[in-house]
Order: structure tokens, then C-alpha cells, then sequence
């Protein structure tokens, strides 16, 4: 997908566009990336997490509601490994990940809250492709997130379309 950087998109869809708030930190290789989005929710527990990266990526974005916690990390670098392998564009988290001297390596787009040595626990909980939320926006299966050096956007497929 073409790469519009995040001002332009403002510039462009005023209101329409959806910001995140300001707060999530950038920990991969790839500051800017953009693509259509897959959706987790999930607490303290990365299973859907792991399972949806270790499949084709075809350049989406995963966006993972993690509630916010910081007390244990939903990603390390053998699982962003797999989300490099299989195509990703880029992870972004609300909530932690882990490995960060590895994950800086990683040509990925990485976005989260902060950084925590503790793994999650997999219980095989967690769900995907809902209605989500990051810190200021909704997020929905399908919706393109533009990430870059002045933040994140969403805009719906159809906005995203008529980009060209
Ligand atoms: O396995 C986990 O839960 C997270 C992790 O450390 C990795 O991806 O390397």
C-alpha cells in the first residue's frame, strides 16, 4: 500500500480521519508503515497474538487491544520474528513487549505502550477480527492504519481507497 505520511492524512480527512493518543512507543526498525488491520483482544495472555503472526501477513497491521496492562509483555522477538517471516507490516499494542534490543533489529513496524521482561501466560484466551479500541480511537477489522514519526491514524477501507 501506498505510504501517505500521517499529516497529510489529517490535511486531507480532518475529522474523519481517527488519531491515537499520543503515548504508544516505537520499538521496531520500520517507523513508517501502513495496512489493512486484523484485531486482537486480549489480557495478559498472547495466544491469538501468536497465533494470527505466525500466519500470512500479506502486509496487515495487527492491532492488539491488551487493556492497557503493563504488567506483562504480549510480544518478544521470536514471535515479531515470526511476524517478519510471515509478511506483517506492523504491531501495534496496547500493552507491553519484550526483547527490545532484538525487536529494534527487526525489519517490522512496532508500536506499543512500554516494555516489561515479564512474558504473558498463554491460556488460550483472547479473541479476534471485533470492534476495538487504542487510546483515543476505535479501531475496526478492515479499517488502514498509517503509522509514522507524528503518530498513528485510522481510516476506514473505503477512505483508504481513495487514496491514490
Ligand atoms: O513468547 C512470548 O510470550 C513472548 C516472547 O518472549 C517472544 O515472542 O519471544
Amino acid at each position: 500500500m501506498t505510504f501517505v505520511s500521517t499529516c497529510d492524512l489529517l490535511d486531507r480527512f480532518k475529522d474523519d480521519a481517527r488519531v491515537v493518543l499520543p503515548g504508544l512507543r516505537d520499538f521496531g526498525a520500520v517507523t513508517r508503515f501502513s495496512g489493512p488491520v486484523v484485531t486482537v483482544k486480549c489480557f495478559e495472555d498472547n495466544s491469538r497474538v501468536k497465533e494470527l503472526l505466525a500466519t500470512p501477513g500479506e502486509g496487515r497491521v495487527l492491532v492488539v487491544d491488551g487493556g492497557g496492562s503493563l504488567r506483562c509483555a504480549l510480544m518478544g522477538d521470536m514471535i515479531a520474528g515470526s511476524a517478519v517471516r510471515n509478511g506483517w507490516a506492523g504491531v501495534v499494542i496496547w500493552g507491553c513487549v519484550r526483547d527490545v534490543a532484538e525487536l529494534a533489529t527487526l525489519p517490522l513496524g512496532i508500536r506499543a505502550a512500554a516494555a516489561t521482561p515479564r512474558p504473558s501466560v498463554r491460556r488460550d484466551q483472547g479473541l479476534t477480527g471485533l470492534s476495538i479500541a487504542l487510546p483515543g480511537a476505535a479501531v475496526e477489522p478492515g479499517d488502514v492504519l498509517f503509522a509514522d514519526e507524528d503518530g498513528i491514524v485510522l481510516l476506514t477501507g473505503e477512505q483508504a481507497a481513495g487514496l491514490k
